[in-house]
């Protein structure tokens, strides 16, 4: 399967309009579903912003895509030959969407998930047709990232996994195909790093500054161009064996949620999406900041796809 004629995207939040902008782009026609208008009436901007995006990164406009909004769900699936599901990181709310998804569409539909890291094979423990159920791990903001991370569960066919392959390699993004396991590779990783710094944060040993520096140029920036597993190649093994045999037993070993991130969430403090989080967001600084990203992220997408891969 290459670029599919027709998709569909349940769930339109952070990373629904995204997605749809990116297959559109592809020569899809999309139906992004959500079960909020006011959602879908956001989505409509973010989708142009998205697209927006797509033009500053040069990406042709293969004809005949586009993306429509739908509060219906059973409309948004109608003749769609590929599925994203994209509603909340809940296995309840998760699995009973993806029985809706089922029962109106045909057995030969792909069905995937953008799940952060729910094992595909628990999600789809009551489908009918699991063969063709499979995660497909996009990274935010999913229209820039070029990487998919792509997970069978104990069901999922070969064919299914094939397809779903050449469709992210259709995008020109890196498939990168992957053992189940929670929080697959991708968030494995991003979120030993959170854990320290949110560690950090709380016991007072560095402001949010400090940490977002520190990870940026100190580890992201080197990052990006080497991978961490070069990285130990470039510092010497001999050295990660010295620094990890005293660091690694003082590092947080926090096997709950953060208790300064559980008290932000209670009092409804969710970052950019509520204009308080982490940091505090004035007038305008949200859209001031997401603009910021995004002409940071275009930017250095340009600067390494012109680089040789490390
Ligand atoms: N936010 C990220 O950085 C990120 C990155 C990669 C993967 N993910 C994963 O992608 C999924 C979606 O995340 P998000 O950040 O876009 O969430 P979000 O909360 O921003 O958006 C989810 C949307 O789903 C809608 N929704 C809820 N129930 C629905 C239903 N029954 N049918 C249709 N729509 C429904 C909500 O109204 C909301 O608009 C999650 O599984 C998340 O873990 C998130
Ligand atoms: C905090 C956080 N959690 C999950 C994901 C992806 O699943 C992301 C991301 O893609 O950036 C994230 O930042």
């Amino acid at each position: 399967m290459t670029i599919p004629k027709t998709s569909a995207v349940i769930g339109s939040g952070t990373m629904g309009p995204g997605i749809a902008a990116l297959l559109a782009r592809y020569g899809s026609t999309v139906r992004l579903n959500d079960i909020s208008e006011e959602a879908l009436t956001r989505a409509e901007t973010a989708c142009s912003g998205a697209s927006a995006v797509l033009d500053q990164l040069q990406i042709p406009t293969v004809p005949g895509g586009s993306v429509s909004y739908e509060l219906d769900l059973t409309a948004a699936l109608d003749g769609a030959d590929f599925v994203i599901e994209a509603v909340p990181e809940t296995i309840e709310l998760k699995k009973s969407v993806l029985a809706q998804i089922e029962a109106a569409v045909a057995t030969d539909v792909v069905i995937a998930t953008n799940t952060s890291g729910i094992p595909i094979t628990d999600m789809a423990a009551s489908m009918a047709h699991p063969e063709r159920f499979i995660g497909m791990h996009w990274s935010n903001p999913p229209h820039l990232i070029p990487m998919i991370e792509v997970i069978r569960g104990d069901q999922t066919s070969t064919e299914v996994e094939t397809a779903l392959v050449e469709i992210v390699r259709a995008f020109g993004y890196e498939a990168v195909v992957e053992k189940e396991i929670p929080g697959f590779i991708e968030n494995r990783v991003l979120y030993a790093i959170m854990r320290e710094c949110l560690s950090l944060l709380e016991q007072g040993v560095a402001t949010q500054e400090d940490l977002d520096t520190c990870v940026k140029w100190g580890i992201g920036y080197k990052l990006a161009v080497i991978g961490p597993m070069r990285l130990l190649d470039m510092a010497g093994l001999d050295i990660y064996t010295s620094v990890s045999s005293y660091l690694n037993p003082d590092l947080s070993k926090e096997s709950g949620i953060s208790p300064l991130v559980r008290e932000l969430t209670e009092q409804n403090r969710l970052g950019m999406k509520t204009e308080d989080g982490m940091y505090p967001y004035g007038e305008g600084d949200v859209a001031a900041k997401r603009a910021d990203i995004l002409r940071g992220l275009v930017t250095v997408r340009k600067a390494l796809s012109e680089i040789k891969p490390v």
